[in-house]
């Protein structure tokens, strides 16, 4: 389902190429998926800033929504923008969750986390019944592993977190793991949770699933940035400002976009 229809020019006005790209994979989100009574989980990350952007537009319009931010930064920007907020708790279970994405592989795995939310991300993603995913031509990879896979690690004994980490890695075949404390402008990045993140890059991964089991079994590791199986369809924005939705990802036995 491919549109190229025109975007509002308020939500655009002065972007190009992969910042127009990202705007209209967030508007047709808010135009197309989000209906009257909808408990939302709205993602993180500047294409899910762009989607609730344009659906505090719909919310000024009259629709009649509920989210849940996966961060602090997005229930800042939601709640400047009159966005109506819950807390998980008071929920549960959410309608839809529309979230961003690092890289998304031909099945719908995915590596999330750039923005060091993976933790609430994932949480938010498993409480809906469907989770959209918002991107830029650019996320779409055939396979996994040129973007960092973020890890989410209890400060306390992270180091001792970190080697079990580079062993189990080299054990499935990835050579020489090196998993990078990340830090922003030299400070540390403690997440919204209050732990630290650890990137390590793998190269061409093709055993997410496994990973993904296998990482969140060492103690000390909150949860790691594969998703997989958790989104259902991708809105694809492109440079023109044309946007497509892919539906039933998951489990889809492809390996080329
Ligand atoms: O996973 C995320 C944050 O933890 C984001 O969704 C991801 O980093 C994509 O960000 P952007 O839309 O800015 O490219």
């Amino acid at each position: 389902m491919t549109d190229s229809g025109s975007l509002p020019s308020r939500l655009t006005a002065g972007l190009s190429g992969q910042d127009l790209a990202k705007a209209s994979a967030g508007i047709r989100a808010a135009t197309d998926l989000c209906q009257n009574g909808m408990k939302l989980g709205l993602g993180s990350g500047s294409t899910a800033h762009a989607f609730v952007r344009a659906l505090a537009e719909r919310v000024r319009d009259g629709l009649d929504i509920v989210g849940v931010p996966t961060s602090t930064q997005t229930y800042d920007l939601a709640g400047e923008l009159g966005v109506p907020l819950a807390d998980l708790n008071d929920l549960v279970e959410l309608d839809l969750t529309i979230d961003g994405t690092d890289q998304m592989a031909p099945d719908g795995s995915m590596i999330k986390g750039g923005g060091a939310c993976l933790l609430w991300e994932k949480v938010v993603a498993k409480a809906s019944r469907r989770v959209m995913i918002v991107a830029d031509d650019t996320k779409l990879a055939d396979h996994l592993g040129t973007f960092p896979l973020p890890i989410e690690v209890l400060p306390f004994g992270w180091r001792s977190s970190r080697k079990q980490i580079v062993e189990l890695l080299a054990d499935h075949g990835y050579e020489n793991p090196d998993p990078v404390l990340r830090n922003r402008s030299d400070d540390l990045v403690i997440t919204d949770s209050g732990n630290y993140i650890l990137d390590v890059t793998l190269g061409t991964v093709t055993n997410q699933a496994e990973l993904t089991v296998l990482l969140n079994q060492i103690p000390g590791v909150v949860e790691n940035g594969f998703f997989v199986g958790i989104a259902d369809g991708v809105v694809v924005g492109r440079p023109d400002g044309s946007s497509e939705i892919i539906q039933d990802l998951a489990g889809r036995d492809a390996d080329r976009w």
